[in-house]
């Protein structure tokens, strides 16, 4: 296992580069450390394949430098690296049996043969396969080859980190939950570095220890789940992660007060903005309805039921947004208002969140 190090490291596909749109991975300086699982995450094009496939060394990046464990491997190629890797479509031998497809990466190593029957027994249950392992790949559905490519990708117990790429399209959703699970499990008992890309914010938020979100080309936030509903760094991460998203409105601030439209709004800290596009960003689940009252004006145009939760469609300072209820809780007759939970309101300039200046106002 080893810890990652992105030193001023970007990417552009460009023989030159001129601006920063030219760059396909904008410059990144981080450490991923020893034994955590990361989810990148991001929506189709905003760079992940990019930077997984710089780290496991199948593209050389255009600047800076990839480090494991403070050595530089920029210049190594993936096969120097020691690393698993699972891909999105299954990479396995269709004239191979089940059980050899597994000890390949092993015999590649020369391991004993009672050890590597040990890993391919192990790494078999965990795939499911336990009675498959005899028959041969070729026959076998996408599903079944794919789980072969995860075994394949997880039987080294000795690798410095385990990279997967979108690797569970294919397979079906009850599976999904399952492996999803196992290699949750594997990353407790081995404790791998594990950098795990996907688009789906579900697989993101229950695999990893921090997700990592990209959006055009750029990390724009690294936190736990929890730091990513609660304080979005980015407009991007408050939309994208949570269903439905986080509401963003155009507001003016002042001080420990917004104002959208006419309504005035209470911030839990004191806030201080630029000249830059101010907005408030309130996700679902603490916006408030009310009949009469304070607040801002409010239309419902949709309630929809979606089990432990009531998603109230509406519309409010010119925009549609969201507001969620939990089960039993109901829409006060007559609601034409909105207020949101203080402690639910991050403020955002030009998109990126403001930090609460930590003043507060005089009485
Ligand atoms: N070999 C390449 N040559 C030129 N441009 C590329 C190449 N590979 C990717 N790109 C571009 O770089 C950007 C980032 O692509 P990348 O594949 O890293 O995104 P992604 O987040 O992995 O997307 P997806 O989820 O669709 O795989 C995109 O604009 C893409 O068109």
């Amino acid at each position: 296992m080893a810890k990652i190090t992105l030193d001023n490291l970007a990417h552009s596909y460009l023989p030159n580069p001129q601006t920063e749109d030219d760059f396909a991975l904008k410059e990144l300086n981080h450490d991923w450390q020893d034994g955590e699982a990361y989810a990148l995450l991001g929506s189709s094009g905003c760079g992940k394949s990019t930077l997984l496939n710089i780290i496991s060394g199948l593209l050389r990046p255009s600047h800076g430098r990839v480090l494991f464990d403070g050595k530089d491997v920029t210049d190594q190629a993936t096969a120097e690296r020691n690393i698993g890797q699972v891909f999105q479509f299954p990479v396995v031998y269709d004239t191979m049996t089940v059980r050899q497809n597994l000890a390949f990466p092993l015999r590649n190593r020369r391991m004993p043969t009672e050890e590597i029957a040990r890993l391919v027994q192990k790494v078999g249950a965990m795939i499911g396969m336990e009675a498959e392992l005899d028959r041969k790949a070729r026959g076998l559905t996408a599903d079944a080859k794919q789980k072969i490519s995860l075994g394949r990708g997880m039987v080294r117990e000795d690798v410095n980190a385990l990279l997967f790429d979108e690797p569970l399209t294919v397979i079906d959703p009850h599976m999904k939950w399952e492996l999803r699970t196992q290699l949750k499990k594997l990353h407790q008992d081995f404790g791998h570095t594990m950098i795990y890309v996907t688009h789906d914010q579900t697989e993101a938020l229950t695999f990893a220890d921090k997700v990592v979100v990209m959006y055009d080309g750029r990390v724009v936030q690294i936190g736990t789940p929890q730091e990513l509903f609660e304080r979005p760094a980015h407009t991007f991460v408050g939309y994208f992660i949570g269903s439905p998203g986080m509401n963003v409105f155009d507001a003016k601030v002042d001080g420990m007060q917004a104002r959208i439209g006419e309504a005035a709004i209470a911030l839990p800290a004191h806030h201080t903005t630029g000249r830059g596009r101010v907005q408030i960003g309130v996700r679902p689940e603490f916006v408030r309805l009310h009949a009469g009252g304070e607040g801002i004006p409010a239309s419902i145009h949709r309630i929809e039921d979606v089990g432990r939760h009531k998603i109230v469609r509406l519309e409010a300072a010119g925009g549609e947004f969201n507001a969620l209820l939990n089960e039993g809780a109901a829409v006060p007759a007559g609601a034409d208002r909105i207020t949101f939970d203080p402690a639910g309101i991050n403020v955002y300039e030009n998109d990126w969140r403001v930090a609460p200046s930590g003043r507060r106002d005089a009485a």
